[in-house]
């Protein structure tokens, strides 16, 4: 049986990460960068499309497991008839070339463990020549190099296209395996000592978590969130992707399965900025001087995503031999949606370069002009209909969300404007701009008849991200027009308490088949609005529910089907993480240190 989502934990080494199952297995990878081409893609396909299991002989899913303490360091126990065994996944912090170092560890009695790894390049399509040298296995097709290596010494025998092994631990005794890639064009890199790279990555980590200032309730889930979104950071550019994974599907068995190894702006700047009131400058900078560095040249030009260094291109396709999770195909590479116009980016953008100012973040010379220049693109353009926030593949709508940041880029240029003499820009043409965007929005994306904002002028459909308003600042919480807004996005969105982004049936919107699951963050934004409203108990209950439906190790995918208890979608998912990092803060921001 396929293993589920939430069966999955996270491991990385900020340049890619990888997927571990309960099983042992190790189903995602790609090597070298997190939008490269997978060489364990079982989880979209099947075992023959790549893996490496590592596992007691004959036993199932571990007896349990758990990260070490604030790491990214993966310890998987199992209890067998024999005894007892550890499997301690983790990748080290780069330095030549990604490893991937398993170490087992004999724990009670004397237990005998099964090795196989099935490389296969190319998500999944491409059987590499594997030989033996040394004591050591090289696997090589085209641009693609991986050592096998292990210490003390493993006999391992290939059959069926798999380097298979057999060895037994005894209490105390350890037996470790290094998997390391290089471009085949290459000499080996020099070989890491494993046993130092664990004791770095763990103190790496814990020194990095220690500095978290939240200090209210879930501050496990806060960190694990914030280590979560670190790891989903590709440390050399400050480019941050929206999930590790292609293709987990929005609903089982079903087309919506999208690729999300790309730096959304809209997903990133919002990470910024629970990084930044988390206590994180520097990722934060990072990420402020790759959005610079990405966005420049025209205006008209600004993508809504990028490519992890800033590439533009990002053709979508389909890996047809892929068999899709459970089902689910097509499996895509790329995102067609990087061609959409989506309005919203351009507020998000300017907001976060305003809170990144406010937040004392070194400024940089261009940072205003590229800020002006967005607004004057945005000047000329706002009055057009877009694709929305959530890139729907229909019709362009005039999407009030969207109308509603282009009203946020021109309220933070406008304040910026004005608390700081030393820059300049139209402050006239901004300020009624702002206005004007205000009056439209409350004219006509809202229905009076019903107390609520809609989906997009003129319509009578919800949408959940309405209940950001109050929260970038366009209406204060309490406002009645807002608390009417909660009721009704709550009433028709709501399945069994866990919001839907927007109602995919008979919706003229969304013109895919097929529905989808309650979008995580979209309850996060519920219990942050609530609690502006004033609702603080409602908004409590809601937040310790959705920490209860992060998986076993603290991970959240996209989305979850309430009726199934599953999580469904790419995992683990910023967007889920930052909601519940930016829902503690909301709630108990008054419970953080220095
Ligand atoms: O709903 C169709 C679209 O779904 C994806 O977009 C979603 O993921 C993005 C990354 O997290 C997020 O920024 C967006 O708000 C979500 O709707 C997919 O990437 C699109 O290609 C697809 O059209």
């Amino acid at each position: 049986m396929h293993p589920r989502i939430e069966d999955y934990a996270l491991i990385g080494d900020e340049q890619t990460a990888a997927l571990v199952g309960r099983d042992g297995s190790v189903d995602w990878l790609c090597l070298p960068r997190f939008d490269s081409p997978a060489c364990f893609a079982r989880l979209v396909g099947d075992e023959g499309n790549g893996h490496w299991t590592i596992a007691p002989e004959g036993a199932g899913p571990c007896t349990r497991r758990a990260y070490r303490h604030d790491t990214l360091v993966l310890d998987s126990e199992w209890d067998t008839p024999d005894g007892s065994v550890r499997l301690t996944d983790f990748m080290p912090q780069r330095d030549r070339a990604p490893d991937l170092v398993r170490v087992v560890e004999g724990l009670e009695g004397r237990v005998t463990l099964r090795g196989l790894l099935r490389l296969r390049f190319d998500y999944g399509s491409i059987v590499p020549w594997v030989r033996r040298t040394d004591s050591d296995r090289l696997a090589i097709a085209g641009p693609d190099a991986v050592w096998l290596r292990s210490h003390p010494s493993v006999h391992t025998w290939g059959q069926d296209f798999a380097t298979h092994s057999e060895f037994t631990v005894g209490r105390g005794e350890k037996v470790v395996f290094v998997l390391t890639w290089h471009p085949s064009h290459h000499p080996r890199p020099p070989l890491i000592d494993p046993f130092e790279a664990l004791e770095n990555t763990v103190d790496d980590w814990r020194a990095w978590a220690a500095r978290c200032r939240y200090r209210g309730p879930h501050r496990d889930a806060v960190v694990r969130s914030l280590i979560t979104l670190k790891a989903l950071t590709h440390e050399p550019t400050g480019g941050i992707v929206a999930a590790p994974t292609t293709s987990l599907p929005e609903v089982l068995g079903g087309v919506r399965n999208w690729d999300y190894r790309y730096s959304w702006l809209r997903d990133s700047t919002l990470t910024l900025e629970a990084l930044l009131k988390a206590g994180y400058h520097e990722e934060a900078e990072a990420w402020r001087d790759w959005l610079l560095r990405a966005v420049a040249g025209d205006p008209a030009d600004l993508q809504i995503m990028y490519g992890l260094s800033g590439e533009r291109r990002m053709h979508e396709y389909e890996l047809p031999w892929l068999t899709g999770f459970e089902g689910s195909v097509p499996v895509r590479v790329g995102n067609d949606a990087v061609r959409q116009l989506q309005l919203d980016v351009y507020g998000e953008v300017i907001d976060s370069l305003s809170l990144a100012r406010s937040a004392g973040l070194p400024v940089r010379p261009h940072m205003w002009r590229v800020q002006c220049a967005l607004m004057e693109f945005l000047r000329t353009t706002w009055r057009e209909p877009d694709a929305g926030l959530w890139e729907v593949r229909g019709k362009r709508r005039h999407f009030v969300y969207s109308k509603v940041m282009a009203w946020v880029a021109a309220d933070r240029a406008v304040s910026a404007l004005e608390s700081d003499p030393g820059l300049e820009g139209d402050l006239e043409g901004w300020r009624a701009m702002r206005d004007e965007v205000h009056e439209e929005v409350c004219a006509r994306g809202f229905d009076p008849e019903r107390n609520t904002f809609t989906q997009y002028y003129g319509s009578r459909a919800l949408d959940a991200s309405l209940l950001l308003l109050p929260r970038v600042g366009f209406l204060p919480g309490d406002d009645p027009r807002i608390v009417g807004t909660i009721d009704a996005v709550r009433a028709e969105l709501a399945v069994d308490g866990l919001l839907r982004r927007y109602s995919t049936e008979n919706s003229d919107v969304d013109p895919l088949p097929g529905g989808e699951g309650a979008f995580i963050v979209c309850s996060f934004w519920l219990a942050q609005a609530l609690h502006r409203a004033g609702r603080t108990e409602e908004a409590g209950e809601l937040f310790d529910r959705l920490v209860g439906l992060c998986n076993d190790v603290g991970l959240l995918s996209e989305e979850y089907d309430p009726a199934a208890g599953r999580q469904l979608g790419n995992f683990p998912q910023a967007f889920s993480h930052l909601g519940l990092v930016g829902t503690a803060l909301a709630l108990h921001g008054d419970r953080t240190a220095g």
